[in-house]
């Protein structure tokens, strides 16, 4: 048995969590509302998250945080990549000593353009952490939390660190690979979100399965595009990370970002759909940062800008497919990973 603290009380936090104390491990979420702690701890629920789901009984709810993470071998980091940053930083007046870190967030921070491993390493003190694993793969909260069969990567560049956090979560309908690639699994799990946003609009928009799978596809070209330029492995980008979330998050009606899309594609605004999400919705901000990433690499990333047009630039929906399908004749294979 581990003890371990999982950062953040949102449906993936939560749903993880459960996993945890499923396998018998002493697990605390700690929750930044003091009534959400209580609510796990006492009545083993999280109704705004994950409504109508019983949580396991030996699952602890903390909201302070020196309490929550007090005597914990391993910390899993569960907040927005928008909260990374913060909570990384409250962490150094609270530890004690070195601490096995693991983040299950999926994102890009704009300007900095740093993935969240990097946001980590810079504010968590180095005292205070022996590695970080990135946990990522097709996986919906909504899913885990019913026990479905669910699989997904732990990618650390220490295999003993990917193989602690493989260990600690797997069981027989939770099963976790591992991976050395932490930068080619922070990508794809990060900008399968642009893409799922687009997919969300193309079905907004009533467009069908075609444009879909013509999404998923280019979608995935250009996100390992991207990828290799900053030195990521190819082939992280055909496995759970990278098609794999790909397929379930621009599929499926639990994915806020293709829910996101889908209220764009159908004319509302970029605020009144953030206003009636109530979750975070990661795929706006990596948008922003996507394209700050490709224009700095010179890397072609045709959906992302499609996609930031809609978003920040007032495009409509609809003229935005038509400039993605007028684009000038390519070679679907050549320069997949060059500047087609
Ligand atoms: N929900 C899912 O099925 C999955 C989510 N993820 C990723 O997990 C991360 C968290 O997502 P969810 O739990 O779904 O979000 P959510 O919207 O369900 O909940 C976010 C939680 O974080 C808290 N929070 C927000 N900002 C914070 C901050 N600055 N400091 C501390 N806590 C803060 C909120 O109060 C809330 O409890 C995201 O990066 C998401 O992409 C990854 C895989 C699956
Ligand atoms: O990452 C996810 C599933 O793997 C969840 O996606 P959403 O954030 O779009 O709900």
């Amino acid at each position: 048995m581990t003890k371990v603290t999982v950062l953040g009380a949102g449906s993936w936090g939560t749903a993880l969590a459960s996993v945890l104390a499923d396998n018998g491990h002493d697990c605390t979420i700690w929750a930044r509302r003091p009534e959400q702690a209580e609510e796990i701890m006492v009545r083993h629920t999280n109704e705004r998250y994950l409504p109508g789901a019983p949580l396991p009984e030996n699952l602890k709810g903390e909201s302070d945080l020196k309490r929550a993470t007090e005597g914990s071998a391993v910390i899993i980091v569960a907040v927005p990549t928008a909260g990374i940053r913060e909570i990384s930083r409250s962490l150094n007046g609270v530890l004690e000593g070195p601490v096995l870190f693991a983040h299950v967030s999926k994102g890009i921070e704009p300007d900095s353009l740093k993935r969240i491993s990097e946001m980590m390493e810079e504010e968590i003190d180095e005292q205070f952490r022996t590695g970080i694993v990135v946990l990522s793969g097709p996986s919906h909260a909504e899913e885990v939390i019913l026990r479905h069969p669910t699989t997904v990567t732990a990618a650390c560049s220490d295999p003993e660190l990917a193989a602690r956090i493989q260990d600690l979560f797997m069981n027989r309908v939770f099963r976790v690979y591992t991976n050395d690639d932490v930068l080619g699994v922070e990508i794809g799990g990060a900008l399968k979100n642009i893409i799922a946003l687009a997919a969300g609009v193309s079905d907004g928009l009533g467009y069908g399965d075609n444009a879909k799978a013509a999404l998923i596809t280019r979608g995935l070209a250009e996100i390992s595009r991207l990828g290799v330029a900053m030195g990521a492995n190819p082939m992280t980008f055909s496995g759970l990370s990278g098609l794999g979330d790909l397929i379930v998050t621009c599929t499926s009606v639990h994915s806020r970002n293709w829910r996101a899309g889908n209220m764009l594609g159908k004319g509302m605004s970029l605020d009144e759909v953030l206003g009636q999400m109530g979750m975070v919705v990661e795929g706006v901000r990596t948008t922003k940062a996507a394209k700050q990433l490709a224009e700095s690499r010179d890397v072609p990333m045709p959906i992302t800008q499609a996609l930031y047009s809609v978003l920040f630039e007032g495009e409509e929906p609809r003229r935005a497919v038509d400039s993605l399908m007028g684009r000038l004749k390519k070679h679907e294979i050549e320069d997949l990973f060059g500047m087609s």
